[in-house]
């Protein structure tokens, strides 16, 4: 069992800096976790402190059933990918893949065999006798992985690894990162992964479970569909998500009983589970968060569910639109399918046009406390 663990783990540099608050963390034996947050939010540390590549302040970190604080990073069971591949320039990718074998004394024709298992996975057979200034950025990065697959590793570390690589190498990139782990798992052999990026793609399409982290605190561990659905906090709505959400100032009435958020001067009416949760927000102040997707543009302005607004501004993505609309002063970004979109467009910009949502998919967030108060 290759679980890994942090209890109350921190990190202080020697400037006295605190960039790691006490952590707590449980990664599941063969989990993909990804670790994201923006730059500075200690997501490198983390990973760096549990390869043994920093040292621990407090706290302790677990691989399996031992705790690792104090284990020289080759005696912790893991490979790391690094962002810069870190291969080794005057070696072949052959040599390359089979170096860190070679160290540990491994029988040459079984590192032979090993060797060749990952240049087959990842499809490097052509290039095993390459040096890595004659790779592109993609193969030299497969070798990266590969030399780190090759060791079989209990704990597989990815610090950013894709963020060197152009756009559609990143894309085929992760897929092929995925694939392999999940390949490995059907067949019990795969090392749980911890995979650090700033990208929220990344993070969404590649993790079984993400962790979300802001100045050296962890904001939500989840899986990607309930940190999309159901963010605990505000930072963890406006991070994950492109375009983001619509996260805006608002205010909460309440009229016969009924509890409305009211925008600019229309009222939407909240529904019955959401009254029950934020009655005694009512006259304080709070912040709605609303999808961009979940926004609808009508020609007339809305009259129960939403109100006006004008059109200042249009992006064409090719298969979808984004329409900014100003209400009062705050814009709200929609997703529009581009054929509805470009009728819009064509009768101009700057004038007045309606926006709807359905409060089902609206978040309202404290705004003492940046949490969710309608979960
Ligand atoms: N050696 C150091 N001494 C003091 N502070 C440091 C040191 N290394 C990093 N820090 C600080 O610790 C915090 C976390 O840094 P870290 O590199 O872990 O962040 P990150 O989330 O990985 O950021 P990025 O995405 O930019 O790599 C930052 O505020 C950084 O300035």
């Amino acid at each position: 069992m290759a679980e890994v663990i942090f209890n109350k783990l921190e990190k202080v540099y020697s400037n006295g800096f605190k960039a790691v608050h006490g952590i707590d963390l449980r990664i599941q034996d063969g989990e993909f976790m990804v670790i994201v947050g923006p730059s500075g939010c200690a997501k490198s540390t983390t990973l760096r402190m549990l390869a043994g590549l920093e040292t621990i302040s407090g706290g302790e970190i677990r691989i399996g059933s031992r705790v690792v604080n104090n284990l020289a990073p080759k005696a912790r069971g893991i490979a790391m990918v690094f962002q810069n591949y870190a291969l080794y320039p005057h070696m072949t990718v052959r040599e390359n893949l089979a170096f860190g074998l070679k160290l540990s004394k491994m029988p040459k024709e079984q590192i032979k065999t090993q060797v060749e298992e990952a240049a087959r996975i990842l499809e490097l057979e052509d290039l095993l006798e390459r040096l890595p200034r004659q790779l592109s950025g993609g193969q030299a990065q497969r070798v990266a992985v590969g030399r780190a697959i090759v060791k079989k590793p209990d704990v597989f570390l990815f610090d950013e690894p894709l963020s060197n690589l152009d756009a559609k190498l990143r894309a085929s990139m992760r897929i092929r990162i995925s694939d392999l782990h999940k390949h490995l798992k059907q067949s019990g052999k795969a090392a749980t992964t911890v995979y650090v990026t700033h990208d929220q793609t990344e993070a969404m399409t590649m993790g079984d479970r993400i962790c979300v982290m802001k100045l050296g605190h962890i904001m939500q561990v989840d899986t990607p569909d309930n940190l999309y659905h159901y963010p605990k906090n505000m930072f963890v709505a406006g991070f994950i998500g492109a375009p983001e959400m619509n996260i805006k100032p608002g205010q909460l009435v309440e009229s016969n009983g009924q509890v409305s958020l009211q925008i600019g001067h229309s009222l939407l009416t909240l529904n019955a589970h959401q009254q029950e949760k934020v009655r005694s927000y009512v006259g304080k102040p709070i912040f709605y968060g609303i999808r961009p997707e979940f926004v609808t543009i009508t020609e007339a302005a809305a009259l129960s569910n939403g109100g006006s607004g004008e059109l200042v501004r249009v992006e064409n993505m090719g298969h979808e639109f984004f329409i900014y609309i100003r209400v009062g002063d705050v814009e709200l970004t929609s997703r529009m399918p581009s054929d509805e979109a470009r009728v819009m467009i064509a009768k101009g910009l700057n004038r007045q046009i309606g926006f709807a949502f359905s409060m089902e998919h609206c978040h309202l967030f404290d705004a003492a406390t940046e949490n969710n108060i309608t979960l």
